[in-house]
C-alpha cells in the first residue's frame, strides 16, 4: 500500500479539464449533417472523449465546464467531476475548471483537452501527456495546424489557455513548448466539419459516436409514432431535455420539440406522450394529454 502511495506521489496523475457548449448551440458546423442528431452527436462526442481520457492510466481526474444540465449528466455518470460554466467564453470556462481540479490535487498536472476529440485513444493520450510533463507549458496543434486540442502546465504552474481559433499560434507566441510527436493521431482530430468527421471515422469512432453517426447516416425509414416516456432531463433555460423510452433508449429532444406542444415545464421523472418522427421528437405533453393528430 505504502509502495503504491509513493508511487502515486512520484508520478502524479494529470487532472484534464474538458469544455462542454451549451449543446443546443454546439457543433453549428456539422448542423446540415447532423440535422435532428446534433445535439446527440456533440454529448456523444464529448461521452468518447471523457471515457478515453478516463482509460488513461496518466489520468487521475477529468473535470467538466459545462453549463449544460444533459451534457452534465451524462458525463457525470461516465465519472466526470462536472463543474458549472462561468459563462464567460471557454478561456475563462478552462481556468474555472483548472482551478477546480487545482484544489482537489495541488500536485497534479493540469491540462485542458477539447471535447470534440471522438477518436481519442487512451494510449495516444497518454504519449502526450508523457511529454507534457516533460516540460513547464506545452501544446498539442489539432490535425489542420491551426488550432490546439490540448495544453497544460506542470503542478504549481499558472495555467493560461488561449483557445479558440488560431490558437496554434498564440499558445507558441505566449512561450508554450509545441508537442510534435509521431503517433498521436487521434488526440490531434477535432470534429467541427463533415470533412472532420470522416477522417475521424477512418481513426475508428468511440461508441458513443458511432452509434450516433450510424442513426445520421442511416436514418431508414421515417416513421410517425406516438410512445409514452419518462423524462430524464429537462433544462428550462434551452426549452431541451432528453426522456427514457420504455425499453430504456434515451432520446434527447430539443426547444422547436417543446415549444410545438403545450408545457411551460417539465420534471425529472414525469410520464410523457412524445410523437416520433424516425428517431427525432417533434412533440412532447403529458401522458394525460392527447397528442395531436
Ligand atoms: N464550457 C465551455 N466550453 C466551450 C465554450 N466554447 C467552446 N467550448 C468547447 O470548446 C471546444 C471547441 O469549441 P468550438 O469549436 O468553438 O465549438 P463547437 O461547438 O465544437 O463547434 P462550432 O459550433 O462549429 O464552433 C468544444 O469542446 C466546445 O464544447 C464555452 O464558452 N464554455
Ligand atoms: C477552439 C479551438 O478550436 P476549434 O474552434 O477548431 O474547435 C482551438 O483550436 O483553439
Amino acid at each position: 500500500m505504502l509502495k503504491v502511495m509513493r508511487a502515486a506521489a512520484e508520478n502524479p496523475g494529470w487532472s484534464i479539464v474538458v469544455p462542454v457548449k451549451t449543446l443546443v448551440i454546439a457543433k453549428s458546423r456539422l448542423a446540415d449533417l447532423a440535422g435532428p442528431h446534433r445535439a446527440a452527436f456533440a454529448v456523444a462526442v464529448a461521452g468518447d472523449t471523457v471515457a478515453a481520457a478516463l482509460a488513461c492510466p496518466a489520468v487521475a481526474r477529468v473535470v467538466v465546464v459545462t453549463g449544460d444540465a444533459i451534457a452534465a449528466e451524462a458525463l457525470g455518470r461516465l465519472g466526470a467531476d462536472v463543474v458549472d460554466d462561468p459563462q464567460a467564453g471557454l478561456n475563462a470556462a478552462l481556468r474555472h475548471g483548472a482551478a477546480h481540479a487545482v484544489r482537489l490535487a495541488p500536485g497534479d498536472p493540469v491540462a485542458a483537452l477539447q471535447a470534440d476529440l471522438p477518436a481519442l485513444r487512451p494510449a495516444e493520450l497518454a504519449t502526450v501527456l508523457a511529454a507534457a510533463g516533460e516540460t513547464e507549458e506545452s501544446f498539442l496543434p489539432d490535425a489542420a495546424e491551426i488550432g490546439t486540442t490540448f495544453y497544460g502546465v506542470r503542478a504549481g504552474l499558472p495555467f493560461r489557455p488561449r483557445f479558440g481559433g488560431e490558437s496554434r499560434a498564440r499558445h507558441l507566441a505566449g512561450g508554450a513548448k509545441e508537442l510534435v510527436l509521431p503517433g498521436v493521431a487521434s488526440v490531434r482530430r477535432d470534429v467541427d466539419t463533415p470533412a472532420d468527421l470522416a477522417d475521424a471515422a477512418g481513426l475508428g469512432l468511440g461508441p458513443r459516436s458511432s452509434a450516433v453517426v450510424a442513426r445520421m447516416w442511416n436514418p431508414g425509414e421515417a416513421t410517425l409514432i406516438d410512445v409514452q416516456a419518462t423524462v430524464r432531463s429537462f433544462d428550462p433555460n434551452t426549452r431541451s431535455g432528453s426522456v427514457f423510452l420504455d425499453d430504456g433508449t434515451e432520446l434527447l429532444f430539443d426547444a422547436a420539440a417543446f415549444d410545438a406542444g403545450p408545457l411551460r415545464l417539465l420534471r425529472s421523472g414525469q410520464r410523457v406522450n412524445i410523437a416520433l418522427d424516425g428517431d427525432r421528437i417533434t412533440y412532447v405533453t403529458l401522458s394525460t394529454f392527447p397528442l395531436p393528430d
